[in-house]
């Protein structure tokens, strides 16, 4: 069984088609991460994924369980933290964290140990009781993080559970995230920073225009590019050039390998190419990367 499945998963807003048929396979125990432009569709997806909106057509399983007709199922084995999600304001980080748990049903004594660990893993355990309202966005941030991490849920989903946060909190909440996914359960989250995807997933999802139109392994989706765009060059072009491809100019790209007849072939550096390449030019390329 898998944490995730979806198949010809659809949902409009009015007349706008914002998914289009998504199929999805995420497995137990893998950090899958969601990237794609603004308005691309990942919002939508995972609130129909966390039983907050329903799908005009397909099918959608989470933990096996059906997301429309099987909901408190789904609910009882998820945690989720939404895109604009705050702790509530008048609680403390500990209280925050401890009455999620309760709520969630763990028992007191379980529900104090959780508290402390995620607490202390995140790097909350002074700030334990000051009050919410009193802490930066991004300790708040991780106050939620802590919350989802504390429970013993199978499937995690996180709409960009690290914007705004500084780099060595960003490292925190992805060390805490990896020790989660160990311990075999699956999290699902969106991100627009590539950097990331790529330090943390085992799986990328590309997603544009209500479709995921490229998935695997970062590793594999940098491998994957070259050879796609072969393009003219001019004779001064050396590396570190800017180059054309369709109307977008990558002035990114830095390595050039000459296949001959005046032609270059281009291959991306990292994820952060691959993904604005891929996307940069979708529509002037008929075939999937
Ligand atoms: N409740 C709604 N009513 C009408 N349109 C909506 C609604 N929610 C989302 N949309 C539209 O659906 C499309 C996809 O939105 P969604 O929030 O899923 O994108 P996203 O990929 O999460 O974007 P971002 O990266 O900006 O968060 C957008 O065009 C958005 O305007």
């Amino acid at each position: 069984m898998q944490a995730i499945m979806t198949r010809k998963l659809r949902r409009s807003f009015g007349s706008k088609e914002v998914l289009r048929g998504i199929d999805l396979d995420v497995d137990y125990g893998v950090i899958a991460a969601l990237l794609g432009p603004n308005g691309a569709g990942k919002t939508t997806l995972i609130r129909i994924l966390t039983t907050e909106l329903m799908p005009h057509g397909g099918e959608a399983y989470v933990a096996g369980f059906d997301v429309v007709r099987q909901v408190s199922e789904v609910r009882r084995r998820i945690a989720v933290i939404p895109q604009d999600a705050r702790p509530i304001s008048y609680m403390t980080p500990y209280e925050f964290v401890y009455s999620y748990l309760l709520l969630r049903g763990l028992s007191r004594s379980d529900a104090r140990e959780a508290t402390r660990n995620s607490l202390d893993e995140l790097g909350l355990w002074e700030l334990r009781n000051t009050p919410v309202y009193q802490l930066s966005g991004g300790m708040m941030r991780r106050v939620l993080v802590a919350a989802v991490l504390a429970s013993n849920a199978e499937v995690v989903f996180l709409d960009e559970p690290t914007v705004g946060l500084d780099a060595a909190s960003r490292r925190i909440v992805w060390n805490s995230l990896r020790r989660y996914s160990n311990g075999g359960a699956s999290i699902f989250l969106t991100t627009h920073y590539i950097e990331e995807a790529e330090q943390i997933s085992d799986i990328v999802l590309l997603i544009d225009n209500g479709l995921v139109i490229t998935r695997g392994r970062p590793s594999e989706l940098i491998e994957k590019l070259p050879g796609k765009y072969v393009v003219e060059y001019p004779a001064s072009m050396s590396n570190g050039s800017c180059i054309r491809v369709g109307s977008s100019c990558f002035s990114f790209v830095n390595s050039l390998d000459e296949v001959g007849n005046g032609a270059l072939r281009v291959s991306p550096k990292s994820l952060e190419h691959y993904v604005l390449v891929t996307i940069k030019s979708w529509g002037e390329e008929s075939e999937e990367g």
